[in-house]
């Protein structure tokens, strides 16, 4: 009956092949976009996933990359590209997507047009989305649209109140948003203010989502970014027992005298489970790049925390007061395939810190010479004890 229905509406509305479509509610868990680029030849290029959030109906917030499992961005990205591969066109499309409980891909939209997912791109892509458009539509090759930021998050500032009024709120805003580092103001100058309406966007690029979220929430809600709360620590220490505190400090001094941001925890693996899951599973999410982990004895504390999150961690057996550390070391060193921990000598938290400011200069150029100095220092400081040692000889060497 239903069937029956259907068809004849079909066919009093022209049928099918006047382009007719048919639209259900999808029950989504969250909605995705990509960008995808087309050039004249039909060759794509793809922007990253990411996350966009609605209020009432209108895009409120993007998230660059979108956080969501790689393998759900490579189905996302590969759904917006066979979308656009079967339109015409060269230019810039956004491709609106759902993501399902079940992690399916639903195709929602495609915008042939730079689009309000994109805007992020302007500060975060080595080619923005209106660059990469031109260069599409006139012929040129396109551009890199990979991110060259870690993360971008890109909010729309909307209309609070009619008129003046409103206009003094998306003003406080902007005020507080110059204050952010990262963040960039785009407002559009519209003449008139209305509720819901379009103003402006701010861009906020930085080294993580969790990081950039931090800032966003100061411009949203207004509150003073204090000096503290504006240093994300890159570097986590934890150990298992205040205990072990003596020994993991040398890690702290060093990334201290490295310049680098850290924070220092006490996490047990066997005391407090819960809170080892809970900081090992975040601490990428909140701009963590690098844990070191430290505990003695039955010392499940670094491999467990590897297990948990994807970031490098450095595992140091501490010397209980029992079999020398040789408990601790066998506990942290003897990892399963799959799952490393770099395990330094025992009580060794120096080159724990060392290893983490080694990791972290691998991306930064200003660390990785700091690092060549300290060697280059190390090595003098060596030369210079030997000649001390060959011009006083050793008995009066060892009396100085
Ligand atoms: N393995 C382990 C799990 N929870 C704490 N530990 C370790 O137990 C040792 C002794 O801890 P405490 O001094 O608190 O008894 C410390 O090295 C600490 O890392």
């Amino acid at each position: 009956m239903t069937v029956l229905l259907l068809r004849n509406s079909q066919r009093a509305l022209g049928g099918f092949s006047r382009g007719l479509y048919a639209e259900k509610w999808a029950p989504f868990v969250k909605e995705l976009a990509v960008i995808v680029a087309r050039e004249r030849n039909n060759s794509i290029s793809c922007y990253p996933v990411v996350e966009t959030i609605h209020r009432d109906n209108i895009c409120h917030i993007v998230k660059a990359p979108a956080n969501v499992k790689w393998k759900i961005r490579e189905r996302a990205a590969e759904v917006a590209c066979r979308a656009v591969s079967t339109l015409e066109g060269a230019g810039v499309f956004a491709v609106e997507l759902f993501l399902t409980d079940d992690g399916q891909i639903l195709l929602n939209e495609v915008a042939p047009r730079p689009h309000n997912s994109g805007h992020h791109t302007i500060e975060s892509c080595y080619t923005s989305q209106f660059e990469q458009h031109l260069r599409a539509v006139v012929g040129l090759p396109l551009g890199d649209s990979s991110l060259k930021t870690p993360a971008a998050i890109m909010y729309n500032i909307l209309g609070e109140e009619e008129g003046e009024h409103g206009f003094r709120l998306a003003h406080q805003l902007i005020r507080r948003a110059l204050t952010i580092p990262g963040a960039s103001v785009h407002w559009y100058d519209k003449p008139e203010m209305r509720k819901q309406r379009k103003m402006g966007h701010i861009t906020i690029v930085g080294k993580s989502l969790g990081n950039i979220e931090s800032g966003l929430a100061t411009i949203v809600d207004g509150k003073r970014l204090d000096d503290n709360s504006a240093v994300t620590p890159r570097v986590g220490i934890i150990m298992g027992s205040d205990s072990d505190l003596p020994v993991m400090k040398s890690a702290a001094e060093f990334l201290e005298m490295f310049d680098v941001p850290h924070e220092v925890r006490i996490v047990s693996a066997h005391r407090t489970p819960e809170l080892m899951f809970s900081y090992a599973s975040s601490a990428h999410e909140r701009g963590i790049q690098v844990i070191i982990a430290g505990a003695g004895g039955a010392a499940h504390l670094p491999g467990m925390v590897a297990a948990l999150t994807p970031l490098p961690v450095v595992g140091v057996p501490v010397r209980a007061s029992t079999l020398d550390g040789i408990d601790s070391l066998l506990s942290i060193v003897q990892m399963p395939r799959g799952v490393p921990v770099a395990t330094v000598a025992v009580n060794n938290a120096t080159n724990a810190g060392l290893l983490a400011v080694r990791i972290l200069s691998v991306a930064d150029d200003n660390l990785r010479s700091r690092m060549s100095q300290y060697l280059e220092d190390q090595k003098e400081m060596v030369l210079k004890k030997g000649d001390k040692l060959q011009k006083e000889g050793w008995k009066s060497y060892l009396d100085s």
